[in-house]
Order: C-alpha cells, then sequence, then structure tokens
C-alpha cells in the first residue's frame, strides 16, 4: 500500500521560508497600484472593478512587484464579492468566474516572470538573493467591511446585525471558491476584530480547505486591531486554527508595527507577517488617501531589519506602496 504523504500545513511555511533563504518579500499595495497607473477605483468593487475593466493592468502590476522581488503575490480579490457583484447585475456563476479569475492572472503573471527571468530577460540576482526561490500566489480575501465599502475594515465596527453565522454566510461560497482556484494559499486580509477571525476558522475548518491560509489584521494602535480587540486575542484564534500558516499585520501605520509584533509573539508561534501602508489615513467617502498630521510614517523601509530581528519572517506593503518600496524591502532583507 502506498500511502501519500500529506505535509502538515506549518512545514509548508517553514520549507517555503528557508527556500526563500529565511526571509520573505511580499508585494506592495495593488489597488493603489493600478490607481497609480490611471484605474479609477471609485466604486463600490474597489479594486475588483478592474477585473472587468483592465485585467491586462492586473497582470502588469502583479508582474512589476515580482519583478521588485516578490515572493509572495496577492490576488485582486479583496473587495471581489459574490454580493458585490450581484449588486451590479453579475450572476453567481460569473462572479464565481472573476474569483478565478483574479487567480488566473496573478498565476499568468508568475509564469511569465519565471519565462523572463529564465530567458534572462531580467537580471534576477538584481532583486533575489535565491533564484531558485518559489513564489507563491495568495488569494486575497477582504474583510466584509471592504465589501461595505465605507471604510468598515478600518473600524471593525459592523453593528449588531452581524453575528458569527452572518459572517460565514457572506465568506463561505467565496472562501471555497478561492480555495479551489489553483492558489498556494488564502490571504485573509484587513481583519479589523476577533468575530470576523473566528469566522474564518471556523470556515476554514467546517469547509475543509486543504490550502493553508494567512491571518491578517488592520491595527488602530500598537495593541489592538481596528475594532479595539486586542492583537494578542485575534492572533491567538489564528493559532488555534491547523491551517493558519502565518499572523500578521496589513494596512496599519508602520509606526505601530514593532509593537505589534512584540505582541503577536506572545500568542502564535507561527510566522509573523508584516505589510503596512503608507501611514496615511483613507476617507472612504471621497476614496483618497490623506497625510496623517504630525507623524511621518513614509520611509518604513528602515524600519524592515529592525521589525525582521523582532520575529517578522515576510514583510512587504499594503495601499500606497510601490514596486519601489518592494524593491528596497527586498534589498533591506537580503542583506541579513
Ligand atoms: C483597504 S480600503 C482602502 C479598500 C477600499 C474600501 N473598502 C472602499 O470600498 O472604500
Ligand atoms: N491586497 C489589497 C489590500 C488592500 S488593504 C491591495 O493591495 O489592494
Ligand atoms: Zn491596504
Amino acid at each position: 500500500m502506498v500511502l501519500k504523504r500529506v505535509d502538515h500545513p506549518s512545514s509548508l511555511m517553514t520549507n517555503f521560508l528557508r527556500r526563500c533563504g529565511s526571509s520573505a518579500v511580499l508585494d506592495g499595495g495593488l489597488a493603489t497600484e493600478l490607481e497609480r497607473h490611471g484605474a479609477d477605483l471609485n466604486d463600490p468593487l474597489w479594486s475588483a472593478k478592474c477585473l472587468l475593466s483592465s485585467p491586462h493592468l492586473i497582470r502588469r502590476v502583479h508582474l512589476d512587484y515580482l519583478e521588485a522581488g516578490a515572493n509572495i503575490i496577492i490576488s485582486s480579490s479583496y473587495q471581489a464579492t459574490l454580493q458585490g457583484f450581484e449588486a451590479k447585475g453579475i450572476s453567481r456563476k460569473e462572479g464565481e468566474a472573476l474569483l478565478e479569475k483574479s487567480v488566473k492572472i496573478a498565476c499568468e503573471a508568475r509564469d511569465i516572470y519565471k519565462e523572463r527571468a529564465s530567458k534572462g530577460v531580467w537580471d534576477v540576482s538584481a532583486t533575489r538573493d535565491h533564484e531558485q526561490a518559489p513564489i507563491w500566489v495568495a488569494a486575497s480575501v477582504g474583510s466584509y467591511g471592504a465589501y461595505l465599502s465605507d471604510g468598515s475594515e478600518y473600524s471593525g465596527m459592523y453593528g449588531d446585525g452581524v453575528s458569527l453565522d452572518s459572517l460565514k454566510d457572506f465568506h463561505r461560497r467565496r472562501v471555497e471558491v478561492l480555495a479551489a482556484s489553483g492558489a498556494d494559499l488564502i490571504a485573509f486580509e484587513t481583519i479589523p476584530n476577533k468575530l470576523e477571525a473566528k469566522a474564518y476558522t471556523e470556515l476554514l475548518e467546517e469547509e475543509g480547505v486543504e490550502i493553508p491560509a494567512w491571518f491578517s489584521f488592520s491595527c488602530k494602535d500598537g495593541a489592538n486591531v481596528a475594532s479595539g480587540d486586542p492583537i494578542e486575542e485575534c492572533a491567538a484564534i489564528a493559532d488555534s486554527c491547523e491551517q493558519v500558516i502565518g499572523v500578521g499585520i496589513n494596512c496599519t501605520a508602520p509606526r505601530f508595527v514593532h509593537q505589534l509584533i512584540q505582541s503577536i509573539q506572545k500568542a502564535t508561534n507561527k510566522a509573523i507577517l508584516i505589510y503596512p501602508n503608507s501611514g496615511e489615513t483613507y476617507d472612504a467617502n471621497t476614496k483618497e488617501w490623506v497625510k496623517s498630521s504630525g507623524v511621518s510614517d513614509v520611509d518604513f523601509v528602515s524600519y524592515v531589519k529592525k521589525w525582521r530581528e523582532a520575529g517578522a519572517s515576510l514583510v512587504g506593503g499594503c495601499c500606497r506602496t510601490t514596486p519601489n518600496t518592494i524593491r528596497a524591502i527586498s534589498k533591506a532583507l537580503s542583506n541579513n
């Protein structure tokens, strides 16, 4: 009898990091980079609008991040929800195809990158210590607050009508489709409260999702996620789920990150991932970013080595970071 060897989810991350040279580079802001290239995201679907209007641009931005040294690229499904598509008159079936398309575009970018790298079109050694390092495609699942399109992924206040069960119902089919899309893992991003983290752990278990996942929280300060729930408690929920291979922070001001890493470490030994935004604040009414007063976070690349020493092993950027940010992070991590 031949026994199928099934890797424990945590060993997938350990092996991935080893092959990347102990730490990995994540990509940078996808939506804001699409905007920088002229996409208009002033729409309830935000970046998912580009799945309909400009898939070629999504592929190009993925490629730019790979060329900058990213080991993981995150698909354009952050705000792609079946409910959001339905509100636009897009059928459930077409919506599911769009979710699959977001992963397909990222996989295509990876194939193009590999082909160009193998032909020497790009000097891979300029951005990668380990030329044979793997590249993962992460399927993004933005929070319920992202779908609401009112910026509530930065408040975590979903109201009394939203329960554990309603969150599970909201996300269930999307998670199922993305889990079977060919992605290497699911990136649950910008999670603003404990309730949604709990909903994701239950969904992963109930649906028997076979690919691993990471949980990444949006935080309001150095100790708490956006809703005010302690990050330590949120990380403990992630820690309780075997399928989760990384826990971290995204779309959060860089100035809070160091303390957040220390708090996460108290709750879990899973890999810690960090991809902050530029430190600016998002105005959901105008869908624009405004400078935060009295703080300067812009050049967070200078903190990256300290975050690595503090225990983060995957670092990248979120909104308003660019391929240049990722190139600089890649350089900072490769000098370890
Ligand atoms: C991470 S936020 C900048 C995404 C956009 C937001 N959900 C909106 O629709 O306004
Ligand atoms: N992966 C998403 C996160 C938005 S907070 C993006 O970069 O657009
Ligand atoms: Zn972001």
